[in-house]
């Protein structure tokens, strides 16, 4: 009997499909599908839209599935409103492909739990559902997992996973592994723990959990862990509890929010961790006096790989076996982190050459602004470039993967204000790169290109559920007029091959096309195809809002199609769109300030499932 996952790597093979949100489990994001290419994209059209019934932000992206009770059908899940309109998931029944018919909704009417939605940090958004053995598989945003038969939208099983009363609110997809539905959870500026959970996909039994801080046995960590990279500091005992003050892991933060993949050869999962619990950095290091410096805060203890205050496991990279959990490599990008660089951005599994070596790699382009290329068997650090401009950081030293740290651009003290670049949104945030396997050190990202200043605060409190953060910050432009930059890079030689600018962040997406086509959003809406090559925009479409979706490409009856979320939200969304109000809460991060220093215009609100062919 094959494996739910193996069902989702059998669809990804076929490219009429769209069965998983990075298309597949790696995380690429590259659709075979060449119909609709370089020379015919102009003609592209917009076919039929399908609201999502939400005011607010829409991240994530449908899925595509041929063959759901004989019938080609898609499937998405919006972000929230209001609990009673909290990830409505519709199902359209694709098979006369320019007018698709809804054939069932869904939302969750029962246990809601409103106080999620004012703990959620950076909007109530849902960054998409899966499929496999019939089942529609999602999450809300107040921590239930829902698995539904694809065919009716009748409930199959609903766990609960997150708790909002502990910080927790659930924003990032699950993933199918196996036959385990891999689930995470947001929460690290609410004071709550990092856990990653797997369930069962026929039962919604859980099969495990993994810490991200705490004992080694709670982690997940076992004397196996990082064999093969003792730098990378599992050498000493219970670093998740070490590493913090007294008891401050209870509250540690490294949710795992964001993106997870899976190679079903290794049967690892790769999954990462965000930022520590609370910005204001000083805190979260147990030295007091004279011996309370940045300097010894960051000390490294060669021996152990480890410093004793990194704060483990935030910002790192998990590697773990699947069936188990058990932590395989665990790599610390920003150990001590000053900046909340969370480290959870996606980590794309594809294979290449390196100084001359064949290597299974993940790539990962981290908040903090290096793209980290790394054996994934091994975890091994083989690059870290430099993909905007970063000068918290001198270089990341490749044989302790530990980056050398800039004093003057690394904000330590209470009430001592130190710029940085990139801002805490990071050189670039949740949404994902595209990369065409059989072009595998080339990148198709959306970046950011701000700074921060950013002023740490005393702590108040420590309890759970509330308000984590403690630091004044205020984020600008690095250049007046260009806060964004989709580019093309190589992870490699750290070179950028094009780049196109934009007056708003790109907190869209990408998707690049056997084609010859990359495609994208702008946050005030236009979605545009980019030839791949060269850079050039080569059709574009205004919206009806600002896009923070991934575009994704299908082909039903003979055609190719394109659909995008458009609906403006997400951290930077928010302070742009006409419901300033609902940012009040987050107004010590600055996001409205941000938003008037960039002198960007109000975008309207509004969610929709746009979709696109070629005109006959
Ligand atoms: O540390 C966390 O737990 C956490 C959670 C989330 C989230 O769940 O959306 C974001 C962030 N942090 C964050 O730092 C961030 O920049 C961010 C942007 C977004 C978004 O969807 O636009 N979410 C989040």
């Amino acid at each position: 009997d094959e494996s739910a996952s193996a069902e989702i790597d059998k669809r990804a093979q076929d490219p009429n499909q769209w069965p998983a949100p990075g298309r597949d489990n790696l995380l690429t994001r590259f659709s075979p599908l060449k119909d609709i290419n370089t020379d015919n994209v102009g003609k592209l059209e917009m076919i039929w839209a399908q609201s999502m019934n939400s005011l607010r932000g829409q991240e994530g992206q449908p899925i595509v599935i041929s063959d759901v009770g004989g019938k080609p059908m898609m499937f998405f899940v919006s972000g929230c409103p209001s609990m009673a309109l909290c990830n409505v998931v519709q199902a359209l029944d694709l098979s006369d492909p320019d007018n698709p018919k809804q054939i069932w909704n869904y939302v969750k009417t029962t246990d809601r739990d409103e106080s999620a939605i004012p703990r959620a940090c950076c909007d109530t958004v849902n960054r998409g559902l899966n499929y496999a053995k019939g089942k529609v598989v999602f999450h809300t945003l107040d921590g239930f997992v829902i698995a539904l038969d694809a065919k009716t939208g009748k409930e199959l099983w609903t766990v609960k996973h997150a708790y909002p009363e502990h910080g927790e609110t659930h924003t990032g997809p699950a993933m199918i592994a196996e036959n385990l539905v891999i689930a995470g959870f947001g929460g690290d500026e609410f004071a709550a723990r990092g856990r990653l959970d797997a369930y069962d996909i026929e039962t919604g039994e859980k099969v495990w959990t993994c810490h991200s801080t705490g004992s080694d046995k709670d982690v997940c960590l076992t004397p196996e862990s990082n064999k093969a990279n003792p730098h990378f500091g599992t050498a000493g005992k219970d670093l998740g509890i070490k590493t913090y003050p007294e008891g401050e892991w209870k509250i540690g933060g490294g949710a795992p929010w964001a993106w997870f993949s899976y190679d079903p050869e290794l049967k690892m999962i790769y999954a990462s961790t965000g930022n520590p619990g609370h910005w204001s950095p000083g805190l979260r290091c147990a030295l007091k006096g004279d011996d309370h410096t940045h300097e010894k805060c960051n000390e490294y203890d060669a021996e152990l790989g480890s410093g004793p205050f990194d704060n483990k496991w935030s910002m790192t990279i998990f590697g773990r076996k699947v069936d188990t959990g058990e932590v395989v490599f665990a790599y610390q990008m920003t150990p001590f982190d000053q900046w909340d660089y969370d480290g959870v951005n996606e980590n794309i599994l594809v294979d290449m050459e390196i100084d001359g070596k064949k290597r299974k790699t993940l790539v990962h382009f981290d908040r903090n602004g290096f793209a980290y290329v790394l054996d994934r068997t091994d975890g091994t650090l083989l690059r870290a470039n430099k993909f905007v401009t970063v000068d918290w950081a001198e270089k990341v030293d490749l044989k302790t993967g530990r980056p050398i740290k800039v004093k003057a651009h690394s904000p330590f003290n209470i009430g001592v204000n130190t710029s940085s670049c990139p801002s805490a949104m990071g050189g670039k945030d949740q949404q994902p790169c595209a990369v065409d396997p059989s072009d595998p050190t080339m990148f198709y990202c959306p970046t950011n290109n701000w700074c921060m200043e950013d002023e740490p605060q005393e702590r108040t409190h420590t309890q759970q559920g509330t308000v984590y953060v403690f630091a004044n910050v205020y984020m600008y432009p690095e250049k007046p007029g260009i806060t964004g930059k989709f580019k093309k890079f190589n992870v490699l030689t750290g070179e950028t091959a094009w780049e196109i600018p934009d007056p708003y962040p790109n907190w869209g997406g990408g998707m690049v096309t056997a084609g010859g086509l990359v495609f994208y959003g702008s946050l005030n809406g236009d979605f545009r195809a980019v030839d791949r090559d060269t850079g050039k925009i080569l059709w574009s479409r205004k919206l009806g809002s600002g896009i923070i979706g991934n575009p994704i490409t299908y082909k039903v009856g003979g055609k190719q199609y394109v659909s995008v979320h458009s609906g403006i939200g997400g951290w930077i969304g928010l302070p742009v769109t006409a419901g300033l109000d609902l940012n009040d809460k987050f107004g010590a991060i600055g996001a409205t300030a941000m938003a008037k220093a960039a002198g960007l215009n109000l975008i309207p609100q509004g969610a929709n499932v746009y979709t696109f062919r070629v005109s006959d």
